[in-house]
């Protein structure tokens, strides 16, 4: 993914100021700021769902919302994307008819996510955190190449979270690799990802590997070395 000059305004207001942002093919990066920085914007563009007012986005080595790259994109909004009054397998069928997915990766990514058992259950009489892994089995569908996950792991306990974070780097350390984007405002996520793009304010503070952050700012966490980039920016 290549995120160059990218400029949003939403609601009369500049909320992605021309940033440029990399995301190496088959990396784990996480997208950190905090709350209202521009991140669930930055992923829109990516997605290709939102309206840009300058700049380039290139996916996968086409411009970002290209038809080409529908399936080849899984994609996780903040709010579950899935029919509450369904069924988990129904859902899934549903999905894969759609993006057309061979006839077994409902079966498949129940697996993946850890929902075996859960099949029959209606979406509606879930916990919050199998409904997000509900929504994460759906955009697995079609084994997309590139996954970009809005605040996946909010709102689920430390197991379950340990367990997300391991399935991304199964995924992105397959035989075949997938590019995954993970949106956070928890910085103490950062550890897990291979690289990182630190944001503030609609710009890009950082972008680069956890261990060179800590190194470049002298920072015990990264929440030390995203202070330590705001203080010299500012
Ligand atoms: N539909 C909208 N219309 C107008 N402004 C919006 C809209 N959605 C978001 N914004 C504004 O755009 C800015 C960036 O919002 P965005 O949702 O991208 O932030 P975020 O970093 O994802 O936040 P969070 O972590 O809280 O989800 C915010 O200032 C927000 O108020």
């Amino acid at each position: 993914m290549d995120v160059r000059g990218l400029r949003v305004v939403r609601g009369g207001q500049t909320v992605l100021h021309a940033i440029d942002a990399q995301v190496p093919t088959g990396s784990v990066t996480g997208l950190l700021g905090p709350s209202g920085c521009g991140k669930t914007t930055l992923l829109r563009s990516i997605v290709g769902v939102q309206r840009v007012a300058g700049g380039e986005v290139q996916v996968l080595g086409m411009p970002a919302g290209s038809a080409a790259l529908r399936d080849r994109i899984g994609y996780v909004t903040q709010a579950p994307s899935v029919y509450t009054d369904l069924s988990v397998m129904e859902n899934l069928r549903y999905f894969a008819a759609v993006l057309g997915a061979p006839r077994e990766d409902p079966e498949r990514v129940v697996a993946a996510v850890g929902l075996e058992g859960k099949e029959g259950a209606q979406v509606e009489r879930l916990s919050g955190g199998q409904r997000a892994r509900v929504s994460l089995a759906a955009a697995l569908l079609g084994t997309p190449k590139v996954l970009v996950l809005d605040e996946p792991t909010v709102g689920l306990d430390p197991v379950l979270r340990a367990e997300l974070w391991g399935l991304f780097h199964r995924l992105a350390g397959g035989d075949d690799p997938v590019t995954l984007l993970i949106s956070s405002h928890v910085m103490d996520e950062a550890s897990r990802c291979t690289r990182l793009l630190l944001m503030r304010e609609g710009r890009i503070l950082a972008s680069d590997t956890p261990e060179a952050l800590l190194a470049q700012t002298g920072a015990d966490d990264i929440e030390g070395a995203f202070l330590s980039l705001v203080g010299a920016a500012s």
